[in-house]
């Protein structure tokens, strides 16, 4: 079983990545549970998938789960949510050196390691991630956040996780269209940084959208491990390195916004989506080569995911999507860091970009 350490001074823990680990959730936690009542934090769809393994698993390791169910959906990052989990938290007298189980997608895992970061000032919590998306990119590393009014994430903290069950095996109930979202977050690690993981995923592609066992366990373990590696060297993202995961994200974000935040585009279409631009912007600037923008563009449209904003029916300008990303939490001083290519496997932070050009770029798109 592939287990990868995310390192991190006197905070280091494991993501193990495999099949059967729910099954297996007493013997994996260890002593990370204390207490005879579990809370598990999930929402209604993967309850009534998964719900019966996890509390099956609990209860024959002489504990009981304590449910509390969310809506499915992205609507549910919101502070409304976070309240009500709060209060719940509270209520069930959950102490510091308790660990709440995060049992979901990435809004469950955000959400809740969101709520674990404030409860009596942080409290443990244990990411059990259920879909794609969650099991390569959210549940590692420590970002949590709820979205507001004013856009995606805006509020949140770092607060990472005691350990990460990527369980493979739940993967098999997750929709076709759940599966191209978190595609989109695993060949961002070949764009941003790895052009032979890059090569791999366009090869191979077809077989983890398929589920292929094998292809599933590498995409997932090369995923994580890219990512621990990013975390470990900047964890709270001020270096510029660990912005490199914001690839396709600012424009992401803003279209997500747009969009308001529901099943109209998730978050790994929006940010399948952004990678596109961000490819032929780079080219555009000159940085990279259109045939490169042309094969970023391919690779994500062989996965079945959208690559044309135009599509969409955003009805609206350039410019209103630029304005979306005056929130962007990597906004400094008046300027926006943007994630560019140098090429395929090659991503940087260019501070030079104007909101004006990137306003253009957009109507053209858009047209
Ligand atoms: N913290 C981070 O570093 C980070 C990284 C990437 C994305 N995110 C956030 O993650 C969120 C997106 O996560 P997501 O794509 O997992 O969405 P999600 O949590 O909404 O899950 C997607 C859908 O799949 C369902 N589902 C979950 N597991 C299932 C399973 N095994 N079988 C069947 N259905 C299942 C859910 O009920 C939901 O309807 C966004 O809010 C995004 O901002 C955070
Ligand atoms: O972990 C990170 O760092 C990432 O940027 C991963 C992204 O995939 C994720 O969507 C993240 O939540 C976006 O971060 P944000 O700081 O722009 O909200
Ligand atoms: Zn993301």
């Amino acid at each position: 079983m592939p287990v990868i350490p995310v390192s991190l001074a006197g905070r280091s823990y494991e993501v193990r990545v495999g099949t059967g680990l729910l099954a297996d959730l007493p013997a994996q936690c260890g002593k990370l549970l204390r207490k005879a009542a579990v809370p598990v934090v999930t929402d209604e769809t993967v309850k009534g998938l998964w719900g019966e393994t996890v509390e099956q698993a609990l209860a024959a390791g002489g504990f009981a789960a304590r449910w509390f169910v969310l809506p499915a959906g992205e609507s549910t990052k919101s502070w409304a949510s976070l309240e009500k989990l709060v209060d719940w938290l509270l209520a069930e007298e959950v102490e510091r050196n308790d660990h709440i189980i995060a049992l979901g997608g990435g809004v469950i895992g955000d959400l809740t390691g969101f709520a674990a970061s404030v409860v009596k000032r942080g409290c443990g919590f244990i990411q059990l991630p259920t879909t794609l998306l969650a099991q390569v990119d959210s549940s590692v590393g420590g970002k949590t956040a709820i979205n507001t009014a004013a856009g995606k994430n805006l509020v949140g903290a770092f607060h990472q996780p005691s350990l990460v069950l990527a369980d493979l095996g739940v993967l098999a109930t997750l929709p076709r269209r759940e599966m191209g979202a978190g595609y989109a977050e695993v060949i961002k690690y070949g764009i941003l940084g790895d052009i032979d993981f890059f090569a791999w995923c366009e090869a191979n592609g077809a077989k983890v959208m398929a589920g292929d066992a094998q292809a599933l366990d590498y995409a997932v373990s090369e995923s994580v491990a890219a990512k621990a590696r990013i975390v470990a060297e900047d964890e709270r993202e001020t270096t510029g390195t660990r912005a490199l995961l914001n690839l396709g994200h600012t424009f992401g974000h803003a279209l997500e916004a747009q969009t308001g935040f529901g099943d109209r585009l998730l978050h790994g279409e929006a940010v399948a989506l952004g990678m596109v631009l961000a490819a032929r912007y780079s080219a555009r600037r000159g940085y990279t080569t259109q045939p490169d923008a042309a094969r970023v563009t391919a690779a994500i449209a062989g996965a079945g995911l959208a690559t044309e904003i135009a599509g969409l029916g955003l009805n609206c300008s350039g410019q209103q999507l630029a304005q979306h990303m005056l929130h962007d939490k990597k906004m400094d001083a008046g300027t926006l860091p943007f994630v560019l290519l140098r090429g395929i496997g090659d991503a940087f932070l260019d501070k030079q970009v104007a909101l004006d050009d990137i306003a253009a770029f957009l109507a053209e798109q858009l047209a």
